[in-house]
């Protein structure tokens, strides 16, 4: 199978990284060279650490050589299935699935690794809704075991069936659930993550106090600033406001100290700087 990715931050990296480990071909995606050779440095740092433990069939060499990196979209002409992890921003994802519906060969399935974002929208974007659908890893996608697969309005029982094989084939767990705002995953956890973000701006308490609560008490792996400033506060806020607006409700008003932090460039682990310094 000829498996596409776009994106080459930490999710699409992941992704295509797992994709090339169960012996897929792949090819990813993204719109500057730099932003591929720092997701495929990402990626050789994981093979090496699982190679090391044993955890892998095939060497990290005969893995990477599976890869293709590119800033070509018509790269994906002859793709079976193509997901897609850019910014989570609507109108950015549905421009680039309205370039995709012409690219792929029309037998393709399209997915998205969205977190929040409404899958039937993407899909009509696509001009190939029945061949598309939500396919949604956790990060960080080589050790979780998650994924989250949402049917849009008209994806068809080959297309779930398809891609849940494809995740089951990637040595994943695949649930599946219905196309609501932030679907199940994200509609349990931001809150939780944007409440504690809230506790910091009232002075509840300080975040190693807040995440130490999570951890030691509810036995969380990790706590919940932890967690915001590892997903990105950028994604964060992007998926509190489809909660919000998708849900009409005050009770998914984000942070105002999410905001603020997300316009001061403060985005967490992948800027360096969050609710911690990385
Ligand atoms: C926002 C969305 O739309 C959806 C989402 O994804 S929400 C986020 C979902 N993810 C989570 O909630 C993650 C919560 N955290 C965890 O489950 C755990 O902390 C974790 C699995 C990430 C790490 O496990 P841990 O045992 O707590 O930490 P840690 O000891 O640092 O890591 C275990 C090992 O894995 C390794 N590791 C970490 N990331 C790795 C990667 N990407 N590839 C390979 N190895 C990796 C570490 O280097 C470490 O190796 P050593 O044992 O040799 O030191
Ligand atoms: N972070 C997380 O924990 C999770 C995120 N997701 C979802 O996955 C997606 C990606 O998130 P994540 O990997 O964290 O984000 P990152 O910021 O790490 O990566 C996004 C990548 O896509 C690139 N990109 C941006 N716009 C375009 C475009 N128009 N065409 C091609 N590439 C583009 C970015 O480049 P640039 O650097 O220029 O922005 C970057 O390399 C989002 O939809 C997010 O909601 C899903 C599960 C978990």
């Amino acid at each position: 199978m000829k498996f596409g990715v776009i994106g080459a931050g930490q999710m699409g990296g992941g992704i295509a990284q797992v994709a090339a480990q169960s012996g897929f071909d792949v090819v990813v995606q993204d719109v500057k060279q730099e932003f591929l050779d720092r997701g495929r440095a990402v990626i050789e740092k994981s093979l090496a650490k699982l190679h090391e433990k044993g955890r892998l069939t095939d060497t990290p060499d005969v893995i990477l050589g599976r890869m293709e990196f590119t800033t070509d979209l018509n790269a994906f002409a002859d793709c079976d299935l193509v997901v897609e992890a850019i910014v989570e921003n609507e109108g950015v994802k549905a421009d680039l699935f309205r370039q995709l519906g012409q690219i792929v060969k029309p037998e393709g399935i399209l997915a998205s690794n969205t977190s929040s974002i409404p899958i039937t929208a993407l899909a009509s974007a696509s001009g190939r809704p029945e061949r598309f659908i939500g396919m949604h890893f956790m990060n960080p996608v080589p050790l979780m075991q998650l994924v989250e697969v949402i049917r849009g309005y008209s994806t068809s029982d080959e297309t779930a069936q398809f891609v849940t094989q494809t995740a089951e084939r990637m040595g994943k767990t695949p649930l599946a659930c219905n196309d609501f705002p932030g679907f199940v995953s994200n509609r349990i956890l931001m809150p939780m993550l944007n409440e504690a973000i809230q506790c910091v701006m009232e002075g509840v308490a300080e975040p190693e106090a807040i995440d130490g609560i999570m951890k030691l008490g509810m036995n969380h792996p990790m706590g919940p600033l932890t967690l915001a400033d590892f997903i990105g506060l950028d994604t964060c806020l992007a998926i509190m406001e489809v909660l919000h607006r998708g849900l009409g409700d005050d009770k998914y008003r984000p942070s105002p100290l999410l905001r603020k932090m997300v316009q001061a460039g403060l985005l967490g682990r992948k800027s360096g700087q969050g609710f911690y310094t990385y």
